[in-house]
């Protein structure tokens, strides 16, 4: 079979080739077939003899050559691991309360108003929307225990392109009376729901699809033994991937204890009812034992850090310096609304900003944890997320082959928060500065499969 190619891109790329290296390409040349993969990757291509030469071999035409600045580059897409959809009205309010009052008082209402598919159809595609134009390529959604404002919510994910992980939640007990469902009704929606997912038709049909139904028990207070179990052999039934949330706060863990005094900690409750496996995306995972740190990473499941979120509900900080250092997979979600900024930049920036208090804490005590580098954090918000959705291979990096999940930023964009020199702002301090700057108006356009579904 003969590649098309449907569109090259000439100028700099940046990635991470392991949790360490970050690499630059200059004068890069980067091919997309027309399924959206990376078909080649060329570097320190010069001249335009050259680049002429090099698109002859690939029988394209120069039509197809997106040319950038000197001062715009090519990042992968952010894959955003944790994000209540369902919650995104509720984002930058509710700041008041931990985790459980905060449930009782603000999301579990709000959730309940998924009731109605006409309320979700108001709120989904905006937030699918707003996630793209933020950069977000790749989501891994807990929507509310509705089948059919959520299989609303993955219809919307794969009409416009993202690539999509989505959960229909699961609660059966230790909810409000108006926000629960009975077993029988919790797993007879999930096991519809993943079937309506699994056959949503894709375009072309011959290619997999983007949007993948998610097993999401909410955590373990609102689900009963039984249910658990059910997910459980729901999700290897259908080999699908699962998540939750995990040692998150304090007063959730005693609860957890109560109710599930048989087991010696929270990961083993989950471990029990065959929900931890390395499909598994636990949200959290703050205050674990190190029994509990060596049982994750024993069943290869992979922690989401919402540091955001962590701040806000004053949860605590996680030490992701010791995930990591334990081999855990780690990448960063938002928790909206947990965390009330829908970016994976904020994300970058708290997770920046967390390892340096756990840093400072650690520094008069035997153990020091380094606080996470540039190159750490780029890792955990491109390839650490593709690791947690068992998409490494697929996505996260510039790799021939991969799938083309990118963004193209342009730091001078009107109204940029960035403000460059150029007699010193090369472009590692640029790159650097949209990190810790930057925001959405700085992403020119978002590719998803070679597909553009955001910017212009
Ligand atoms: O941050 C969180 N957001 C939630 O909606 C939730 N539900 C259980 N535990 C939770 N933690
Ligand atoms: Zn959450």
């Amino acid at each position: 079979m003969t590649t098309i190619i449907s569109k090259i891109f000439y100028g700099t790329l940046i990635h991470s080739l392991s949790l360490t290296e970050l690499e630059f390409i200059h004068n890069a040349l980067l091919g997309v077939d027309n399924r959206g993969k990376i078909a080649f990757l060329e570097r320190n291509v010069s001249n335009e003899q050259t680049l002429r030469d090099i698109i002859k071999k690939w029988e394209a035409t120069e039509d197809k050559v997106v040319r950038l600045t000197n001062q715009q580059f090519l990042l992968p897409g952010f894959v955003d691991t944790h994000m209540h959809a369902s919650q995104y009205p509720n984002a930058g309010i509710g700041m008041d309360l931990p985790l459980i009052d905060w449930l009782n008082k603000y999301t579990f209402p709000l959730e309940q108003s998924f009731s109605s598919v006409k309320f979700a159809e108001k709120i989904y595609p905006t937030v699918v929307s707003h996630l793209l134009r933020c950069g977000t390529t790749t989501a891994v959604y807990y929507a509310t225990i509705h089948l059919e404002s959520t299989k609303f919510l993955a219809k919307v994910v794969q009409q416009k392109g993202q690539r999509g992980f989505i959960g229909k939640v699961n609660m059966d007990c230790n909810s409000p009376e108006t926000y629960v469902e009975t077993i029988e009704s919790s797993v007879k929606d999930t096991v519809q729901f993943v079937d309506y997912v699994l056959n949503l038709k894709n375009d072309p049909p011959d290619v997999s699809s983007l949007v993948t139904p998610i097993i999401t028990p909410r955590f373990a207070i609102c689900c009963s033994s039984e249910l658990l179990n059910a997910l459980g052999e729901v999700a290897k039934k259908y080999e699908i991937p699962i998540q939750s949330h995990l040692s998150e706060n304090t007063t959730e863990i005693a609860i957890v204890n109560q109710l599930f005094p048989q087991h010696e900690d929270y990961t083993t409750v989950y471990d029990h009812h065959n929900l931890l496996n390395h499909r598994t995306i636990m949200a959290h995972g703050i205050h674990l034992s190190s029994q509990e740190l060596k049982l994750i990473k024993k069943r290869n499941a992979g922690i989401s850090h919402c540091p955001n979120s962590n701040f806000t509900l004053c949860s605590g900080v996680c030490n992701v310096r010791q995930l990591l250092d334990e081999g855990i997979k780690v990448g960063l979600g938002t928790d909206v609304s947990g965390g009330f900024s829908k970016s994976i930049l904020d994300s970058i920036r708290n997770a920046s900003i967390a390892s340096r208090v756990v840093y400072l804490s650690s520094n008069t005590s035997d153990k020091v944890y380094p606080h996470l580098t540039l190159p750490e954090l780029t890792y955990l918000a491109t390839m650490g997320g593709a690791q947690l959705v068992n998409l490494e291979n697929v996505i996260g990096n510039f790799i021939v082959g991969k799938e083309f999940d990118a963004l193209l930023i342009d730091p001078e964009v009107e109204g940029s928060p960035m403000q460059m020199f150029d007699e010193i702002d090369t472009i590692d301090r640029i790159f650097e500065k949209f990190m810790f700057l930057g925001d959405e108006r700085n992403i020119k356009a978002v590719f998803v499969r070679g597909r553009k579904v955001s910017g212009i």
